[in-house]
């Protein structure tokens, strides 16, 4: 059966390449395009796609009690992507999140509202398999290894930082890596120049033109280095993990953080 999906925020970077894994997939179909701008315009057209009309909306609410969809994939922004949530939940319509911003507490009131709205989310800091791989080796190496920095590295017009990858590679570091006090009383003469911490990881963001998305994970022992590291040279590189969320909605519960957890390992 076609599954119907709504792209919110489909004039973005990640929206519009959504709405073209869509037009290019069999067993899907866009039947609304929600953005803040060009409404009433032809989202298929505006993207150079041939592809019946499909107008762009300016209200999620809205654009779900016309259409009545499958699912919502969701690329806003860390500002609105919880009130999206909610608005889709009350609607009892499955959601596939791709935001970033979204913390533990977060997550807890997802879950609250999934099991009030019987319906499903998948939430997503990278789609991208590579990323996932590059998270779980880093998992792997930090129960060796006793140190680790995150340097993670984006687009300029990029609105979050630290991302929302590094984020979560620095929780799956910490759950398992034996942290080390540090020796030394640092001091940090601009400000800011040991990056963020999350737990005992410092993370390291870097904003340029030119880049897309990429992530490095270094680690240090006695005597030794090691270095991980991810790039995603387009945004295509996220669409197959999209499309795997998307077919497994039916078979998911709840709320699903993370794209490893529909993948086998
Ligand atoms: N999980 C993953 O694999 C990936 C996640 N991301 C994340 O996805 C998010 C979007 O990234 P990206 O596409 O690059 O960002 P963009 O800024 O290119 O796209 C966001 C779009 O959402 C629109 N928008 C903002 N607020 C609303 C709203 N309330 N309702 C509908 N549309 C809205 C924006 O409009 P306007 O510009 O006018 O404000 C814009 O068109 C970020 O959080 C990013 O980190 C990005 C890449 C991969
Ligand atoms: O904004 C982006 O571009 C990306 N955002 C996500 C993040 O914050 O981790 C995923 C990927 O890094 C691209």
């Amino acid at each position: 059966m076609t599954k119907e999906v709504i792209v919110n925020g489909a004039l973005g970077k990640m929206g519009q390449e959504v709405v073209k894994l869509l037009n290019r997939t069999d067993g899907f179909k866009l039947v609304s395009a929600v953005d803040k701008v060009d409404i009433g315009e032809d989202i298929h057209k505006l993207l150079g796609v041939s592809a019946p009309v499909v107008e762009i909306e300016s209200d999620l609410a809205e654009a779900i009690s016309k259409t009545e969809p499958d699912a919502v994939v969701d690329f806003t922004t860390p500002q609105v992507v919880m009130e999206n949530i909610e608005t889709g939940l009350e609607n009892g319509i499955n959601m596939v999140i791709g935001t970033t911003g979204i913390t533990e507490a977060d997550i807890d009131k997802i879950e609250d509202w999934t099991e009030e709205a019987e319906a499903k989310v998948i939430i997503a800091p990278n789609f991208a398999v590579g990323a996932i791989l590059m998270m779980k080796f880093s998992q792997m190496a930090a129960k060796y290894l006793d140190q680790a920095e995150i340097i993670e590295l984006h687009h300029d017009q990029k609105l979050d930082a630290p991302s929302g990858t590094a984020i979560k590679t620095a929780e799956l570091i910490n759950e398992v890596q034996n942290a080390t006090e540090k020796e030394v009383d640092e001091i940090e003469k601009i400000i800011g120049a040991r990056g963020g911490e999350e737990g005992n990881i410092n993370i390291h963001s870097v904003r340029l033109s030119g880049l897309v998305a990429h992530q490095e994970v270094l680690f240090g022992g006695v005597g030794q280095t090691l270095k991980i590291r991810h790039d995603s040279i387009n945004r295509r590189s996220f669409m197959p993990g999209v499309k795997l969320a998307l077919e497994s909605l039916d078979e998911v519960d709840g709320v699903v953080y993370g794209l490893e957890k529909l993948m086998e390992f």
